[in-house]
Order: C-alpha cells, then structure tokens, then sequence
C-alpha cells in the first residue's frame, strides 16, 4: 500500500507498504488470479467498509459510464454488500430516487437482472451540497461517517475512494474540500483516494498547476489519473503480447518494422458535447491521451518486473524520447456541420480530426514513423494499432504487389489480433496471395464477457493498483509533446481542413500517411469472421 500524506500510521497498513523505487511508493496488491502475476505480491485483500463518492453524480460520464461500472462489479461480487456503501455528490438538488431513476436504464442487467439492479440500486445514497463550500461536504462527510459507523462492528479498514466525475475546472477546489472535510478518519486504518478523470489541464502549463494544487493535498499514490483506454482488454494485452512472445521480441525495431498507426475513429459527431469539445478538440480529447498512452506500451523497453512503477518508468522514458512535431507531419481536419451545434462557435478552429506523425529517437526506434489519427464523423467507428513490416529483402516470389506484413490489434469493436502475410494460393499454381493468422476473440473466446475499461480500473483504484493509471511525470512527458503545436493551433496559426462528415477525413491526411512510408495493401480487406 502507498504511503499517504497525515494519514493513519497504523502498523497493520505499514507492515503491508509496498516497494519505494525511484522516488515513487508503490503499492502491492493481491489481485491478479495468474500465479506469474502474483508472485511479488505478499499482500491479504483488504476488506472492511469501502465508501464510494461519486461526484458529478447528476452529470453524462457518471450515469453512462460510473456507475454502470459500479454495477457491474456489485453483480460479479467485487463489491460486497455488507461493506461497501456509494454515494452520489453534486448541486443539482435532486432525490435519492430520482438519482436512482436517472441511471436505472443505463444498468444493464442480466438473465436474473431486476432483482440485482433493486439491490445494487440500495447501496446508493445522494447528497446535494456545492463545490466550494463546507456545507455540502460536512453533509457527505456524516453520511459516509454514518455508514462506517454502521459497519465498524467488523473488524476491517476503511477506505474512502472520490471519483471526480466533473470537469477539470472543479477538481483543485472539490480536492480541497476533500481533504479538509471527507478524509478518513477511522482508527482502524484505510486510505483516502481520489480518481480524476481527462482532461487534465489543457497544456503544460496548466496541467503542472493542476498538479501542483491536487499534489499539495494528496500524495501521488494516492491520485488515480484515469485513462479509459489503458483498461481495454486488448490495450491491457499489449505487454503480454510483446514481452511473453518470442515471436516479436526481434523484429520489433527499426530493422524490421516499417511504420506503426495507432488510430482512433468515430462515425458520429460531436454530439450534444460540443461545447466540451470546442474547448478541448481531437488532439486533447484523444491523442495527448488515449493514443499515447497505447503508443508507450507499443514502443516502450521491457520493464524491470511488472510492478506499476517499473512500467510507468518505462512509459516516461518513450515519451522523453519523442522529438518535436513538425508542422508539415500533421493534419487536421473539421467536419462540415460541427459549426452548427449552437454551443460550437461559428469561427471556430478546433479540429474534430488530426493525423500526424510521432517521431522516436532512441536505438529502437530512430526512422520509424509512429502516425497518430484520430477523428470524429468519419466513415466507420474503430480503434487500431498496425505495425506495418519492411518488405522482404530479395522478392524472389515478385510478390510486393501482394502487399507488406502487418499486425494489427483491433482494439474495438470486435477485438482481434492478426497477422496480415503471404501464403501460396491454394491450387495448382505458384502463385501467392495475401491472407490472415487471425485471433478474433469472439469466436476464440466464446461466452467470455470482456470487461469495460471502467470495470477494470475502479476495481484496480480499490486494489490500489496503480499500474494502469498516469503518473505525474508520464502526463507532464505527455504534454512537453503537444504543447508547441496545440498553441499554434488556438493562436490561429494552423487551420483545419474542411472534410464531409461520413467521408474518410482529409485526403491529405492519407497523402502524409503515404509520405511516411505506409503502403496500402490493394484489393485486400480483413473481414472479422462472424460466427
Ligand atoms: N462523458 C463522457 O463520455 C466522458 C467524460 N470524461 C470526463 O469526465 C468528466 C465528467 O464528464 P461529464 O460527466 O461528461 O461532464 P458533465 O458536463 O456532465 O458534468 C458532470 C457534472 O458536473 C457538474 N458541472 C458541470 N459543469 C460544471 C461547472 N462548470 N462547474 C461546476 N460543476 C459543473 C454538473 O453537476 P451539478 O450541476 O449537478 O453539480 C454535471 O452534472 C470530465 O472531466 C470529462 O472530460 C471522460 C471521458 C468520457
Ligand atoms: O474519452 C473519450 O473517449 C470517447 C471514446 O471512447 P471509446 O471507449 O468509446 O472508444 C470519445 O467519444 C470521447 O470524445 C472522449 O472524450
């Protein structure tokens, strides 16, 4: 467990403290089920009161995204009834009931559901109270108190998790609020932990204040910067695939591989969150973060073992490694009509599309184009990583015009794994043709449910796992990258290029990925097999 600023010094929780590595406290948690995973891990679960706050109750990401995840880890038995109590927090004076009739729809339930939902939906309580001011968290505060009080009967700690569920502009003063009203108090040991969610800061600069005032209050492990995509299942099996495979460990590098996208689409637009984007755009709301992120695992060295800091350590160093942008490796796009959201500006130069190109300098990956798209209103909805490979030295089957190998993991929908190669066509010729290794996990996983990105990572918050959050310096490294271009972007200074919405984004975006080395492979497409 990570040490945690004028918290309780209880010998219990100390005995149980984690590896420090490098400045950082890391926390050891008994949770993962593989004994390969376990071994470094001495650690008892935790059990005893858990209060969950969820603030920004009232707001989209909490009914759609929060509390269905809440949900879920009630009905797989994560959360136990006589231990842990949610509680919903914001201004928006509403009842108990009317919180409950306003996520109810969004639970979805299974074969036995009604009864789980009517269950689930006891555990919740709601609070009204502001943001800014004592009264509202003095309240939060005797419920929780209340609810612990009620449950101190077992022995066990007490442990007190704050999603902030709210936009970033909030968070320094509800933090305050926090820590001076709603930390835990309880003599029998536990923690205090707050999550908060993207976009953290809007530039360097900002995002180091936001830092600074959270990290006055709140010790770093104690701080869970989520990132949705790192708990994807197939984002989550990047480091499997790359560090347990003897296949990939060496070709995955420069003398090997040609070009590497990592690509985000979405086939809707904005969307009744427009005035959110406008502030914000593609790069911010999906490249500073989501893509990186998978870039780093994608390009990172191997770590010294799997604990968190040792990964994130690695993470920090493939970012340190990025050189600037250059303005002629980017393109951006806006789609005709994003304007006409009456909450969007009718000048406005935010991009809802950007492809540009990522450049690695370390012995690696010197020369290797890593291109980053990502847009809204497109032609499709997916998400994808290609690792495109050099061609075959000496093509003595004349066979380029079949095409280059490529990996691909296909992060959403329908997540697969597979390898595009030349094989002999089947018949009488010698002729070659491009086909499939493919692991498409529906079919190779039948009646397996894969878990939702915020399943994973509040339960990972509960553990106190912190391998799949951000760490401060990860975010700062991530930052130093997209400031320079994200500033000539509001200045005004780096227009977007108009594309229509349901259209494959600019043109120009696909002549750069060409011009970065990328070749398309004609008359050849991977159909995920249907069952
Ligand atoms: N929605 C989504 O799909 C995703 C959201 N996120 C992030 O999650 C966080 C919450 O997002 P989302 O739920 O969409 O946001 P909302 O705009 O729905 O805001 C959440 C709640 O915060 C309160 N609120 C809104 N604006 C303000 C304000 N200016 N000052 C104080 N309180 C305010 C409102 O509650 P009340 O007025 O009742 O207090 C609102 O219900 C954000 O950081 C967002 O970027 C991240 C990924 C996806
Ligand atoms: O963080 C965000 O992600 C969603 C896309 O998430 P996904 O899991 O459905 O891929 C995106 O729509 C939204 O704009 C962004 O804020």
């Amino acid at each position: 467990m990570c040490r945690q600023k004028n918290q309780n010094r209880n010998p219990a929780r100390q005995k149980r403290s984690g590896a420090v590595t490098g400045g950082w406290h890391c926390e050891k948690r008994d949770y993962l089920k593989n004994e390969s995973f376990t071994k470094d891990n001495g650690n008892v679960p935790e059990t005893g009161c858990l209060s969950i706050i969820v603030l920004g109750a009232s707001g989209d990401l909490a009914k759609k995204k929060t509390f269905p995840a809440l949900f879920n880890l009630y009905r797989q038995g994560f959360l136990q009834l006589n231990e842990v109590h949610i509680f919903g927090y914001a201004r928006t004076k509403i009842s108990d009931d009317e919180l409950k009739n306003r996520i109810r729809g969004y639970l979805s339930s299974g074969n036995e559901g009604a009864v789980d939902v009517s269950k689930f939906l006891q555990l919740i309580k709601y609070v009204s109270g502001s943001y800014d001011a004592a009264e509202g968290f003095l309240a939060l505060d005797k419920a929780i108190t209340e609810h612990e009080t009620s449950r101190n009967s077992s022995e066990g700690l007490s442990r007190r998790l704050f999603y902030l569920a709210l936009p970033p502009s909030v968070y320094p003063q509800v933090c305050k609020m926090i820590k001076n009203y709603c930390t835990n108090k309880s003599d029998l040991g536990g923690w205090t932990r707050i999550v908060v969610e993207k976009p953290f800061g809007k530039d360097l600069a900002s995002a180091e204040e936001l830092s600074s005032q959270i990290g006055e209050l709140f010790d770093e492990p104690q701080i869970y910067r989520i990132d949705h995509y790192l708990g994807k299942e197939l984002v989550q099996n990047l480091l499997v695939l790359r560090f347990a495979n003897r296949f990939f460990l060496p070709l995955w590098n420069r003398d090997n591989i040609d070009n590497v996208q990592i690509v985000f689409r979405e086939d809707f637009g904005t969307e009744g969150r427009g005035g959110y984007f406008d502030e914000y755009g593609i790069i911010r709301d999906i490249i500073q973060n989501h893509l990186l992120q998978v870039l780093c695992l994608v390009a990172m060295e191997k770590p010294v073992s799997l604990k968190p800091e040792y990964i994130r350590d690695e993470k920090v160093k493939v970012l340190q490694s990025v050189v600037p942008i250059k303005d002629e490796e980017v393109v951006l796009g806006q789609y005709e009509g994003y304007r006409d959201d009456p909450t969007v500006p009718d000048n406005s130069n935010t991009p809802t599309f950007a492809t540009m190109v990522l450049r690695i300098h370390n012995e690696r990956w010197e020369g290797v184009p890593f291109i980053l798209k990502a847009g809204k209103a497109l032609n499709s909805r997916k998400a994808e990583i290609r690792v495109q490979f050099k061609d075959v030295p000496g093509d003595i089957f004349k066979c380029q015009k079949q095409g280059r190998n490529e990996f691909v993991i296909r992060l959403q929908p329908s997540e697969a794994i597979y390898m595009k190669l030349t094989v002999k066509q089947p018949g009488l010729d010698m002729s070659t043709a491009q086909s499939e290794l493919d692991l498409s996990y529906r079919q190779r996983y039948q009646g397996v449910v894969i878990p939702e990105a915020y399943e994973r990572l509040i339960l990972d918050t509960i553990r106190g796992d912190q391998q799949h959050f951000v760490r401060r310096d990860e975010l700062k490294a991530a930052w130093e990258i997209f400031t320079p271009l994200l500033h000539r972007i509001d200045n005004g200074e780096f227009k977007p290029i108009a594309y229509k919405p349901g259209s494959r984004g600019p043109v120009e975006a696909d002549e750069l990925l060409e011009k970065a080395g990328y070749v398309q492979t004609h008359g050849y497409i991977w159909i995920p097999p249907t069952l």
